[in-house]
């Protein structure tokens, strides 16, 4: 099937590719001249396991494509995919200008039938707002499908790949039959495709991130509680992870969830429900708590250096959100690192993947080193704010002997408290019990 791609971030670029991979011609349009001209020759412009292979195999063979020219992209397709931005506006609520304004063009462009899939992550009743701006101008027929993505940073080959559900909101025949044959390499596992409303289809992807954020929200109470009280978090959470209807995945806490979209889209279900009067208590609790948690380390740290952090050095290891991404949009390791910085500590930081955008931001207050080991010397203590695979089995001796303090603060709990217990480094973790060497 000849695919046309509107946008090419992570969801459009990962979108393209795998679809190119299951033998489609895809096009892909980004207004960034620049990554264009990158992608064209060769060059994948995001951190992403396993995507450049596919990139390039697909790239050779010509199936993938890429264009500035948005006319292009709209003849091309017979099914156009929207994977553009829907960032957080002032007030909270999702920022449909991008998706409306592509959609003004395709009213104007489209000369035959073609089907407008919306894959960005959009509030309840924008494929209806979609077909209205489209009809505006259309001379052609034309359905709109909302098809959430469900993908993870990080793994997002494997998740467009081999999906455990795939949903297609629509009310037309003819477009679900469409999309039905373009997903039916992927759903070979058994996996079903879900076909639903447009609504209930918009809704589902808010409701599962709302879900996934208030999971792990609710675990970082359970965390700070478990402080309170002397009780484990580990230990409740495996406990607890083996209940079959709890499940053992995203009960992981931390300083907190970041990301793209967690953030962006908590906040916008929550302020859809004010539009038609309808208060997410829920919610609230949600983007509050997270809120506070990426800087729940602060007082810890603070403690620890008798409030005197002025001129105190710290190593910081992982900036990206979470791992295998260089990611760094809403990331609790620069909402901590802000904190410190505005008590007049100093910060060395090292990132497998996400120095070079975190460089972009700070340039002038953050240092960069070339490996883990490098940030310690001359620290006085580390403090961990990703758990990258690299970071999970350190050379304690080298850690001990570069810190001035001896002090491991640790937003990811990737440490047994016994092993660090045993090497002699003091170390703070997340709901569990305090070393104090
Ligand atoms: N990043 C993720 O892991 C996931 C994101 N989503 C959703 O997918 C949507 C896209 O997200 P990302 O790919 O992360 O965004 P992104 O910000 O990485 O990429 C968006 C791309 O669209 C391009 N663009 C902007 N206006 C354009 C226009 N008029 N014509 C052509 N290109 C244009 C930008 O230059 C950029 O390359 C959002 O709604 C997001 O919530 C959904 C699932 C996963
Ligand atoms: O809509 C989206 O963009 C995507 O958002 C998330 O994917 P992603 O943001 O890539 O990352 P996650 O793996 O979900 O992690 C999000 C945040 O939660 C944190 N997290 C995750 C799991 C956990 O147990 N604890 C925890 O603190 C991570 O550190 C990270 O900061 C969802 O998992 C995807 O299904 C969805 O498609």
């Amino acid at each position: 099937m000849k695919i046309s791609v509107i946008g090419t971030g992570y969801v459009g670029l990962v979108t393209g590719t795998c679809l190119a991979e299951t033998g489609n011609e895809v096009v892909c349009v980004d207004i960034d001249a620049e990554k264009v001209q990158k992608m064209k020759d060769g060059e994948v412009p995001i951190y992403e396991p396993h995507l450049d292979v596919l990139f390039d195999r697909n790239l050779k063979a010509k199936r993938l494509n890429f264009t500035t020219s948005l006319e292009e992209g709209l003849q091309y397709g017979e099914i156009i995919f929207l994977a553009l931005p829907t960032p957080e506006d002032e007030d909270g609520s999702a920022d449909l200008s991008y998706v409306l304004g592509v959609a003004d063009d395709i009213g104007k462009k489209i000369s035959e039938y073609k089907v407008i899939v919306d894959k960005s992550t959009v509030p309840v009743g924008t494929s209806e707002k979609v077909k209205e701006v489209i009809q505006k101008n259309a001379k052609c027929d034309f359905d709109v499908v909302s098809n959430p993505e469900f993908l993870r940073e990080g793994f997002a080959v494997d998740d467009f790949l081999k999906p455990e559900r795939i949903v297609i909101g629509s009310s037309s025949e003819k477009a679900i039959e469409l999309m039905k044959k373009l997903y039916k390499p992927f759903v070979r596992s058994g996996n079903p495709i879900i076909v639903m409303d447009e609504k209930s289809a918009e809704l589902t992807k808010y409701a599962a991130n709302s879900f996934l954020a208030t999971k792990i929200t609710f675990m970082n109470e359970i965390a700070n509680y478990c402080e309170k009280v002397g009780a484990d978090v580990d230990m409740v959470r495996r406990g607890m992870g083996t209940d079959s209807r709890i499940g053992k995945r995203f009960l992981f806490p931390g300083i907190g969830y970041g990301g793209s979209c967690f953030p962006k889209d908590v906040k916008a279900l929550h302020k859809s429900g004010r539009e038609v009067d309808y208060d997410f208590q829920i919610l609230d609790a949600v983007i509050d708590v997270n809120q506070k948690q990426k800087t729940i380390l602060l007082p810890k740290i603070q403690a620890f250096f008798n409030h005197q952090l002025k001129d105190k050095k710290f190593a910081v290891w992982g900036l990206a959100f979470k791992p295998e991404t260089d990611d760094i949009r809403e990331a609790p390791a620069l909402y901590l690192i802000d904190e410190l910085l505005k008590e007049g500590a100093e910060i060395t930081a090292f990132d497998p993947e996400a120095m070079d955008n975190v460089a972009r931001k700070y340039s002038d207050h953050i240092t960069f080193s070339k490996s883990m080991y490098d940030t310690l010397d001359g620290a006085d203590a580390l403090i961990i704010c990703t758990e990258w695979s690299i970071f999970r089995t350190p050379d304690f001796g080298k850690v001990k002997k570069s810190l001035s303090n001896n002090v491991i603060f640790d937003g990811r709990n990737l440490y047994d408290i016994q092993d660090v217990e045993n090497e002699g480094i003091s170390y703070y973790s997340i709901g569990r019990k305090d070393v104090k060497i």
